[in-house]
């Protein structure tokens, strides 16, 4: 039936290659191709290369994108596959998040040089993220703490880690165990205490809207439950602005045809914090993640998105 072969874009960091991997896997078996069937185009991004700023700064998570999805509007690849955390909740006209492959580990992980977890860390010792969203959560929890900025791809931040420059650092779990490093966790916050980011842990593939014959190939590989959950978190998203510079927490459960939800947002010093709960059927994921959202915006204020954007 397949008359050329699958051409699978990403980026080239190690854990998106795993992701990409991962992907042809299940293609292949749910098929029943030989690995020929399937080529992966290894993509650079701008969000690649910047490495000396926020990324929230410079841009923030169309970055990591936009040369990935102008190959597949100019054709030269079919799918892409991307960690749904590090997506946009607006794509390009013309593109589509065609299904989600099963959630991984959705919690984060604690990697401490000398403690174990972060309660143990001594007042002002140093922990080092990139994210907004942990930066806030950690500065909500320990305000004694310094959090830095961190960046670069997990083998340079554990070794930054190893040589003293942070005490500690968090990571997404889902990642460590994608490349087979889940060991050097020394600690995982549970997601009742540490709300993870909307998305985390769940891969998802994109594709172009008319592309029937991809669509079908995709669907046997898809996820139901992580479907569900990721429209409620992407609603949660997109209720919110999406604004790359708003520290925001989501995570829906599903639970055969009930779904329950909990979302926070943070100021980036941690000073502030509104969560927000939603229930209820699987079948209105979307509308769960939306009426959350605006819910959290209410209680929040205008004020809080003014003051320190
Ligand atoms: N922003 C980078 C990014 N995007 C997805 C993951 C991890 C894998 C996932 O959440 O699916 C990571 C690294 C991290 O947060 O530790």
């Amino acid at each position: 039936m397949q008359t050329r072969p699958l051409r699978i874009g990403t980026r080239g960091s190690a854990l998106a290659l795993a992701q990409a991997s991962e992907t042809r896997a299940r293609l292949m078996a749910a098929h029943g191709l030989p690995e020929e069937a399937f080529e992966i185009e290894v993509i650079s991004t701008s969000g690649d290369r910047i490495q000396d700023r926020p990324l929230s700064e410079a841009g923030g998570k169309g970055l990591f994108t936009k040369e990935i999805e102008e190959a597949m509007l100019d054709g030269r690849i079919d799918i892409a596959v991307h960690s749904s955390k590090d997506m946009p909740t607006i794509l390009p006209t013309g593109l589509k998040l065609a299904v989600f492959l099963e959630r991984e580990d959705v919690r984060d992980a604690f990697i401490g040089r000398d403690v174990a977890a972060l309660a143990d860390l001594p007042r002002g010792a140093t922990v080092g993220s990139s994210s907004l969203r942990r930066q806030a959560q950690i500065r909500r929890l320990r305000p004694d703490l310094k959090v830095v900025m961190y960046r670069g791809n997990v083998q340079t931040r554990l070794r930054k880690l190893a040589d003293g420059v942070v005490d500690a650092t968090l990571l997404a779990q889902a990642g460590l165990r994608r490349l087979g490093l889940e060991h050097v966790a020394t600690s995982i916050l549970p997601e009742t205490d540490f709300l993870p980011a909307p998305g985390q842990g769940a891969i998802c593939i994109e594709c172009r809207e008319d592309d029937a014959r991809v669509e079908a190939m995709l669907a046997p590989i898809a996820h139901r439950d992580t479907g569900i959950a990721l429209a409620c978190e992407r609603a949660f998203l997109a209720a919110l602005d999406g604004s790359c510079r708003t520290p925001i927490a989501g995570h829906a459960v599903v639970d055969g045809n009930k779904l329950h939800f909990r979302g926070m947002i943070l100021r980036p010093d941690g000073s502030e914090a509104h969560d927000v709960a939603g229930e209820g059927a699987s079948a209105d994921a979307e509308a769960i993640g939306h009426d959350a959202g605006m819910r959290v915006r209410a209680q929040a204020g205008a004020g809080f998105f003014e003051d320190w954007s």
